[in-house]
Formats: C-alpha cells, structure tokens, sequence
C-alpha cells in the first residue's frame, strides 16, 4: 500500500487533472491511497464566503464563481458527457447553501469547519468521477469515517487508535476490488459524526494517518515544485534541492514555517518508518526529496520564511516586572485559543510574541488579556529563519524592510520584518 497527496496546485484545473491521472498509471502495480485537497484556492474562496455569511453580506456572487469555477473544470474534463457530475456538483452546492444557512456566529469554530470541509467534498466527488471514466479501478471513501477527531475545530486532535481499526476496516474492504481509493484529505470526524479540520493545509497531514494506520510502504507528496529545497524556490533564486532530509530536518523545517509540508505531518511517519517523497507533479520521472531514518546533517544555509505573522507585545505600565505568574497568565490563554507562538522576546517590562496572523483567535485573546496588559499589535509582517547562518546571508535578510523583533543563536536566525 502506498498513498499519494495531490494538493490545491495539483488539481487546480482540467489539464492539472489529467496530469494527474498520468501520474497513476505510471502506478499499474501497486495500492495506492489518493488523498486530494480542494481544487486551486477554493479553501479561501470558501473562507471568503463564510466571512460574508458572518458579516450579514451578500454571498451570492461568491457562491456563483465558485461553483462556476467547478463547473467549468467539469466541462473540460467530461467534454459532451458532464450531465451527471454537473448534477452532483448543483447537488453539493444545494448542501452547502443549507449548511451556510444553519451556522451560528457563537459557534464559529464549528461552523467553520462545516463550510470550509465542502472544498475538499466536491474535488474528491469530481476526481472520483473523472477517474471512473477513465476505467480507473477506484471508489471514495469518507475521511470523516476513517479520521475520527475530538472536537477542537480548525486544530482537531487525533485519536489514533480509533482512526486505525475505522481505516483498516474501509481499506480492506475497499481493496479487495480496487487498486484505487480517493478520499478527502484536511478532513476528520466526531464520534458524534461532526466534521472537523486538521489545520489550514492539513492533507499533508491526513496522508501520513493515512499511511501511519495501514503501515504504508511510502508516501508521496506531489507539488509543484521539484521536492524540498533550502528555500522556497518562488522567493529564493538560487535555492538548491535535498534529495535526501532526515526525519528530524524536514521537523524542524516545518517547525519554522517552510509552508511545503504542513508540521504535522512528519511525527507519525517516522514513529512508524515510513519514507515519505516530496515530488514535482509536472516533472513525475525525477525523484524528487525523500524525507527518511538517514544520518546526513545538511551544512548549508536553509531560509525559511513565513508570511502573514502578527507581533503581539504585552506591555506593564506601572514599571513592575513581568513575573513567572504573568507569563503563565499569557501562555494558559495562548493554549486555551490554539495560538501557537512562532517566536517570542522578553524585556524587563514587556513581552513579545509572532503568531500566525488569525484575526479571529487572537481577538479573543487580546480581549481576555486587556485588563492586565497594555497590548501593541502589527499584523501582516513575515517571520524569516535562517538555519545555519551566516553573516552575509543575515544582512541580506535584514535589509529593506523594518525590523520589528529579531534574535540570533550559533547557528540560527530570526527576523520578523514588515513586507
Ligand atoms: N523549502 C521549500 N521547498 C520547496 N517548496 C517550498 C519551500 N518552502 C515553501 N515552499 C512552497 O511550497 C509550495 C508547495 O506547497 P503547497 O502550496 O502547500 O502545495 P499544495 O497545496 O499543492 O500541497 C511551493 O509552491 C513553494 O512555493
Ligand atoms: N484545502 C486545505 C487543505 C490543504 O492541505 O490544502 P493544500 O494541500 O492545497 O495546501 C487548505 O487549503 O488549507
């Protein structure tokens, strides 16, 4: 068994899903589970249309190029025979219209999950179909029935033992006739059959539970950029490729943003063994990065930046100290609101923290902390680490732009910086 991840980029259009299925049939040996993200940017479209919905704004245009999008997707795949999956996808968006009209504001966490799960829901409907005509030994299956959650929605928590015996059970089941199964990757279930989300761009994430729960052979991201490189080659000119990253380096370099693989993803492949390939979708014949139990520690600089980071500093004002007991106060909210904190900084009177900029969590948590601090807030700025750095590479990083906070150990560095 092995299982494959076809993100955003990989099935943004017709011609991306045909290169898709190219890329099975290069497979005719093996059982392969087809983990799929929503098509091109449909998770912001839908994040879009959920905040029109909050704010008592008119969705409909939204709705309408969205399901256009779709459409027009379907027409060029199914060419004159689209009727049927036409069909499914009003069928979808009839739902997604109920849905949209049963969130309550109170429960935005929930609700958001609920609306944001459909992206994921029409592309596996649509690839599924697709693959059908073309005599693809496939069917679905429901990640909602494999990936059982706790309630913690946008940041659901796992339960591995109950995710194991649901997958064992449709696996074996579904490949007794199949080589295929599709599913809906960022996706889990209650046990109360609510949906829940693992995190924005969590399918890397529900490919390894995937392959953790069947003991898969490997797994294998296809992206659209060669494997892994010491740079998001999109902003980093000379970025070179690893083709080889211990499970330990492709950790930490999640662990500070670089937003290739989500940071969840590593811990339960290697737990298990299980090598995972970062490929390039349009170049299938290269080996892309395999990420595995290897000894190599890579000595070259690797920069990894994050955007849309926001710096929060708790201020006092009346010249004591921040105590122990103060910083506990901030840390017991940061957790109880899901924040994670990507860098922080103290003084005598102040602390610092950078997190990923989400308006609504870290409202609420400014709210809770305005009576015992006095908070500073910047939003939109990047976070930019360096491992293994060096002088020359640090002051090309620091130029330009304003420095908001920065910090420097033997061989890392860290910058947050306006854009
Ligand atoms: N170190 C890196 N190596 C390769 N790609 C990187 C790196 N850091 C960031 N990226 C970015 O990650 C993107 C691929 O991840 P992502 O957009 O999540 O793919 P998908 O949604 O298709 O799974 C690339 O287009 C690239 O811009
Ligand atoms: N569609 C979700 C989950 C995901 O992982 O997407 P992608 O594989 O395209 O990054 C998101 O955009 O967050």
């Amino acid at each position: 068994m092995q299982v494959f991840k076809f993100g955003g980029a990989s099935i943004k259009d017709a011609e991306a899903v045909r290169n898709m299925s190219e890329i099975l049939k290069r497979f005719p040996d093996e059982k392969i589970i087809i983990v799929v993200s929503a098509m091109g940017k449909t998770t912001n479209a839908l994040e879009e249309i959920l905040h029109l919905k909050l704010e008592d704004l008119s969705i409909d245009t939204a709705i309408q190029d969205l399901f256009k999008y779709h459409a027009s997707i379907i027409a060029k795949l199914f060419e004159n025979d689209e009727a049927k999956t036409l069909q499914l996808l009003e069928q979808i968006f009839e739902d997604l219209k109920i849905k949209l009209a049963e969130i309550e504001k109170s429960k935005y966490d929930e609700s958001y999950d609920s609306i944001i799960s459909f992206g994921e829901m029409i592309s596996s409907s649509i690839l599924l179909e697709f693959l059908v005509k073309e005599r693809f030994p496939i069917s679905k299956i429901d990640a909602k029935d494999c990936i059982r959650t706790d309630e913690t929605f946008r940041d659901a928590l796992v339960d591995w033992e109950q995710s194991k015996k649901l997958i064992k059970k449709v696996i074996e089941s579904e490949f007794t006739q199949n080589q295929f199964a599709i599913t809906q990757g960022f996706l889990g279930g209650t046990k109360h059959g609510k949906t829940t989300t693992l995190g924005r761009e969590g399918s890397d994430f529900s490919a390894a539970i995937f392959a953790y729960c069947t003991n898969a052979k490997a797994v294998t991201i296809w992206k659209d950029v060669p494997g892994i490189l010491n740079g998001d080659p999109k902003k980093i000119k000379d970025a070179v490729l690893y083709q080889e990253l211990s499970y330990q380096e492709a950790a930490e370099m999640t662990y500070y943003g670089a937003s290739v693989i989500h940071p969840k993803t590593i811990k339960p492949l290697a737990n298990a063994g299980i090598p995972m390939h970062v490929r390039s979708f349009s170049s299938p014949e290269k080996g892309g990065t395999i990420i595995h139990d290897c000894k190599i520690v890579h000595e070259i600089p690797c920069i990894i930046i994050k955007e849309k980071q926001s710096l929060i500093t708790f201020k006092l004002t009346d010249f004591t100290f921040i105590t122990e007991a103060l910083f506990g106060k901030i840390f017991e909210a940061l957790n109880r609101h899901h924040i994670k904190i990507n860098m922080m900084q103290n003084t005598a009177i102040s602390f610092s923290i950078c997190v990923n900029d989400d308006l609504h969590r870290l409202d609420q948590l400014m709210n809770e902390l305005k009576n015992d601090f006095s908070i500073l807030y910047n939003k939109g700025l990047e976070l930019i680490t360096i491992k293994n750095c060096n002088d020359s590479l640090v002051e090309r990083m620091r130029a330009d732009k304003e420095i908001y906070m920065e910090q420097r150990t033997r061989k890392n560095y860290q910058v947050v910086k306006g854009v």
